[in-house]
């Protein structure tokens, strides 16, 4: 397998990585972005196959250099918007440096109980073997049967298929919305729901606590907690968040994190918003992203149904509609839904694409798929500019720049 880019650039980009440096800072959807996590695409990616392309979350089977294209553009279109971007896989090199680290990672990955002590053991020596940038890259793209010489004479190792895969890959860490999310200077670890893509929290659980970036930094949740995915997780104002409930985070989900950023102070109010359990709507931001202090693209077939529970310290209230729960949680007269006003087919369409999926870099200023040509269309007819980005090959895994992205600074409002 050859080295992806962003490995090789890995050793000359960690010497420049300065430890905590600024503060953490994320109360707000849409205020100025400085510091946001992506994961540039490689190798996983390749592991794609129409055999496996639905357990793994993708609905086809991407063209990888030109996703690495379209991602490389997506990081520019940020970074000359002066954001900083960081790169996941940067981290977790950097991160796997440090012993402790390096034990706990590697750990994670030889609890698997499909392994066997025989293939265990022989899996324990290769990855001993790997240099930080490659064993990083072992861990995020994983390993096939056929890349070991031997099963340590194990029945494991023998009754596999060449290809099979030893250790998983991990083509959804694309999306670093889902594995952590930052509220004011905490940061949660999720808990992932789905079985392809629980492994991506024990990297993120990895970098937060051990990636002198992050020292000192609280964590709000751990992935050993319900489920919650940072997908459903939008920080409507300061000290206000939705958390969408349905097919990743559970009720009880949204109860541990409201809970949590109650209890610490960082929220007063969070709406739990029920959203249909279906691919098509997976997490909250697939319907629903902020593109101005008081606004938000909606789909519209569902803007006007949509529910909400509050809760607050002293009780849990609801349902009521959405848009009238949030307005007043944020201390606004109205919430604006930017009319898309599409037919239901287009709207369908556009949402599928994930064109309700736009990262606000500032208010009114958003980055969004190019091929959603009505619902940008709409949007700029409201006053939001649009960055378009290309994502045919990206959005075969059903996200869009909102799900490609965890910010983990933003100016206060
Ligand atoms: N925040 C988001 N909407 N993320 C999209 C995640 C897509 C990914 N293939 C999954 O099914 O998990």
């Amino acid at each position: 397998m050859t080295v992806p880019r962003s490995s090789q650039n890995v050793t000359a980009r960690s010497r420049s990585v300065p430890a905590n440096v600024g503060h953490v800072y994320v109360d707000s959807e849409v205020s100025r972005l400085r510091t946001v996590l992506l994961h540039r695409p490689g190798p996983e990616l390749a592991r794609l196959t129409p055999r496996n392309n639905d357990s793994l979350l993708f609905d086809g089977i991407p063209w990888v250099s030109r996703a690495q294209e379209e991602h490389d553009a997506f990081a520019e279109a940020l970074r000359s918007r002066g954001v900083e971007v960081l790169h996941l896989g940067d981290l977790i090199a950097e991160t796997l440096t440090l012993p402790e680290a390096r034990a706990e990672l590697t750990a994670g990955v030889l609890s698997d109980r499909r392994l066997g002590d025989a293939l265990r053991a022989t899996v324990a020596d290769y990855l001993a073997d790997q240099e930080p940038a490659r064993l990083a890259e072992v861990l995020i793209a994983g390993l096939a049967h056929e890349e070991i010489k031997s099963g340590g004479g194990g029945l494991v190792y023998e009754m596999m298929d060449r290809l099979d895969f030893v250790i998983d890959p991990l083509p959804n860490l694309l999306f670093t919305r889902d594995s952590s999310v930052w509220v004011r200077d905490r940061v949660a670890v999720t808990s992932l729901a789905m079985p392809a893509r629980r492994r991506e929290t024990t990297l993120t659980h990895a970098i937060y606590r051990h990636h002198p970036r992050f020292a000192g930094t609280e964590l709000l949740f751990d992935p050993s907690l319900e489920h919650l995915e940072g997908g459903d997780v939008l920080v409507l104002a300061p000290r206000v968040l939705a958390i969408g409930v349905g097919e990743r985070t559970t009720p009880a989900g949204a109860e541990r994190l409201a809970q949590r950023v109650i209890a610490a102070g960082l929220a007063h109010t969070v709406l739990a918003v029920p959203i249909a359990q279906e691919r098509a709507t997976m997490h909250l931001d697939t319907v629903c992203t902020m593109v101005d202090v008081d606004a938000v693209v909606m789909y519209p077939n569902i803007a006007h149904t949509l529910e909400a529970w509050t809760v607050t310290e002293l009780k849990v209230g609801g349902p009521r509609p959405f848009l009238e729960a949030a307005a007043e949680a944020m201390g606004i007269d109205r919430l604006r839904v930017i009319d898309t006003g599409l037919d239901p087919v287009t709207a369908e369409r556009e949402q599928w694409d994930d064109g309700n999926n736009t990262l606000a870099i500032a208010p009114r200023l958003c980055v969004a798929y190019e091929r959603n040509v009505e619902t940008n269309a709409q949007l700029e007819r409201a006053g939001i500019e649009v960055v378009r980005i290309s994502g045919s090959e990206l959005g075969s895994g059903r996200g869009g720049p909102r799900c490609m992205s965890c910010p983990i600074e933003r100016d206060p409002l």
